[in-house]
């Protein structure tokens, strides 16, 4: 039986996971939190997954390369920084990053790319995203992952085309790029939205989780799926065959 460990284990998400491990066959390892010592959990566990907070993740990869343990990454906030400490950590153990384990994002952002690329640049882009009022981080890392998958789409990427939020005499719209709102309030536990906003009139692709059980499924899996990859960086569509 595939041992999972979290860090976080505590928080919403870490609480979530440990909910349904055993509805997939699994074993919960045990967890940790601030604190903790992220190598003992790594000893202990078949795979790891991380849904804590950005500070965490270099501990936490360094106990998961120091010990052979494959990782999921789900928390969110990170830096280029982070992403290439990810890569480097790839080459020596299987990682899967991700914004969104959910099955319904990862459709959604295969719709996006596709709509992105067959309607022209006369079709606006914008993203809306919506969470409960904890959230620290935003964009959520999910909208960041839509915004990815809308730039593919058209050619470019996020870094040169996205606009993070608007106030005050921005001036008109800039043409091809692709902006991000998030709104933050009461426990919602997750909205997304993305809008194609056309001359006269508008195509908008959403997604809304329900509850954290979603997420929490999907991390699961992805948790099961990668203990028996080779070193590499993954994704969820790789681990859903989408
Ligand atoms: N990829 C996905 O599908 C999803 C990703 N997320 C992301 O997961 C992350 C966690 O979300 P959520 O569960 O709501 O957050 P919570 O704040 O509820 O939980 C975070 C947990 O991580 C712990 N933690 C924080 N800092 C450290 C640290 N330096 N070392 C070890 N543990 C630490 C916290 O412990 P303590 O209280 O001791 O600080 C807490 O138990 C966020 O980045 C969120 O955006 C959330 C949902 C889905
Ligand atoms: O913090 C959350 O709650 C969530 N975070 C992820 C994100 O930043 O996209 C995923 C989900 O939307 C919930």
């Amino acid at each position: 039986m595939t041992a999972i460990g979290i860090f976080g284990h505590l928080g919403r998400m870490g609480t979530a996971i440990a909910d349904v491990i055993p509805d997939a066959g699994a074993k919960f390892a045990g967890g940790i939190d601030h604190g903790g010592d992220p190598q003992a959990l790594a000893r202990d566990c078949d795979v790891l997954v991380d849904f804590s907070a950005p500070g965490a993740i270099e501990a936490h990869l360094d106990a998961a390369e120091a010990t052979g343990t494959p990782i999921v990454i789900g928390t969110t906030g990170l830096s280029s920084a982070h992403h290439e400490r990810i890569d480097a950590a790839a080459r020596a153990i299987p990682v899967l990053q991700t914004g969104n384990t959910s099955l319904g994002i990862a459709m959604l952002a295969a719709l996006v790319r596709e709509a992105a690329a067959r309607l022209d640049e006369d079709w606006d882009i914008e993203l809306t995203e919506m969470h409960h009022r904890e959230k620290v981080d935003a964009p959520s890392g999910t909208a960041l992952m839509l915004g990815e998958a809308a730039a593919g789409g058209r050619g470019t990427t996020l870094a040169d085309a996205s606009v993070i939020g608007r106030a005050g005499l921005t001036g008109a719209r800039a043409r091809g790029t692709i902006g991000f709102a998030s709104l933050r309030g009461g426990t919602v536990a997750g909205d997304h939205s993305v809008v194609f906003a056309g001359d006269g009139e508008r195509i908008t692709l959403s997604h809304h989780a329900e509850s954290r059980t979603i997420f929490a499924r999907g991390a699961v899996r992805a948790a099961l799926w990668l203990a028996k990859q080779g070193p590499g960086r993954y994704t969820m569509d790789q681990v859903l065959g989408l």
